[in-house]
């Protein structure tokens, strides 16, 4: 860090400056079909994204489930964070469970993008250690009535949309059953999966495993915002891409993770945007961007009706946003303040 980057003053607080409304029908008919399908389920795997492991999670509806079903938490993108962050999160999501209402009886971490071990990527153990932290749970004597047969599993794939729900389910069948192609949709925006899908077999020995994968369910605190705690953790999910980008505006997503980075004294952006020091100014930041990328567009004024040459302010906050979600600055953990909180 140079001196002007050690005598920059970051915002102390982000505003939203944009009024949020969200909860689109399917999410509403998901919740409905999760708990027709939940009788036939035996155990919840839920999926979430690892570079924000207390933002988003679903808890008002996890902690109702978990009251009929036990539940295996998979922190998928976990090549996005750096590894040696996993422990002191799981400690923090263990040490939370008994305030959230939401035991989590196994984490399990996975990159289901690249299958490549140089990557961090797919560990053909991970199946394995999935399968033995199952038959563990099914083999406690309290929960035999939970499972409906010896002979197979059914597991219901839960999580907030665009954590790679779908992703993992065809990383697992591809891995475990050699299937090529793809069981269930994938997309890079969120919303992707709308209904509770047909079970997929995923796993044949030493047990067949079935999953149902189902459309991705927003936390409703997204919904009112009382706190600025809901809104740091919205902004969050917008900035990993878990609510749609027709909801948020993109230079909005752009301005949060400007003020995050700025926060956590992350400067990677200034010599990407070719800018001399850091700002506090999204516009500022996106107009160098628009001039860094050539990113301008022709516009009519509606009052002289003259054309005039103007930045793509939102094209840019879209790299910005899109980069940031590649690995481009590198691995992000946007949660890091959960776990200082703590110690
Ligand atoms: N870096 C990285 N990207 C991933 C990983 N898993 C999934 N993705 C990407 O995340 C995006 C969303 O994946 P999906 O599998 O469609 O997510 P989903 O949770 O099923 O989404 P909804 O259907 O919207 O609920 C896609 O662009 C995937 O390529 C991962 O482990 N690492």
């Amino acid at each position: 860090m140079n001196s002007v980057e050690r005598a920059f003053i970051a915002r102390s607080q982000f505003i939203l400056k944009q009024k949020v409304q969200w909860f689109p029908g399917h999410m509403r008919k998901g919740i409905k079909d999760i708990g027709r399908t939940l009788k036939n389920t035996d155990l919840i795997l839920e999926v979430h994204d690892a570079r924000i492991p207390f933002s988003g999670r679903n808890l008002n509806l996890l902690s109702r489930i978990a009251s009929v079903k036990p539940i295996l938490l998979l922190m998928n993108k976990s090549d996005l964070i750096n590894n040696k962050d996993k422990c002191r999160i799981e400690e923090e999501l263990f040490a939370r469970m008994g305030s959230n209402n939401v035991p989590i009886k196994h984490i399990f971490w996975m990159n289901s993008l690249h299958s490549n071990p140089i990557y961090g990527g797919y560990d053909s153990k991970l199946m394995t250690t999935i399968i033995s932290s199952i038959e563990k749970i099914a083999n406690v004597g309290s929960n035999n009535n939970l499972f409906q047969t010896d002979d197979h599993y059914n597991l219901l794939v839960m999580g907030i949309p665009n954590v790679g729900k779908s992703t993992v389910i065809n990383r697992l069948r591809n891995v475990f059953l050699q299937k090529s192609g793809k069981a269930t949709k994938i997309g890079s925006l969120a919303g992707v999966t709308r209904s509770v899908l047909e079970k997929i077999k995923i796993c044949d020995n030493p047990k067949k495993i079935y999953l149902y994968d189902t459309p991705g369910i927003l936390e409703p605190s997204f919904h009112r915002l009382e706190t600025n705690a809901d809104i740091e953790a919205m902004m969050r999910c917008a900035v990993c891409g878990n609510i749609s980008e027709k909801v948020l505006e993109a230079e909005l997503t752009a301005d949060y993770l400007l003020y995050w980075m700025n926060k956590m004294a992350n400067y990677q952006y200034v010599e990407w945007f070719g800018m001399d020091k850091p700002t506090n100014d999204i516009t500022e930041l996106l107009t160098y961007g628009a001039i860094k990328f050539n990113f301008f567009e022709k516009r009519r004024s509606m009052t002289t009706g003259e054309t005039n040459i103007v930045p793509q302010l939102s094209s840019v906050a879209d790299k910005f946003v899109y980069a940031f979600r590649d690995g481009s600055f590198g691995p992000i953990l946007l949660d890091e303040d959960h776990l200082r909180m703590t110690k």
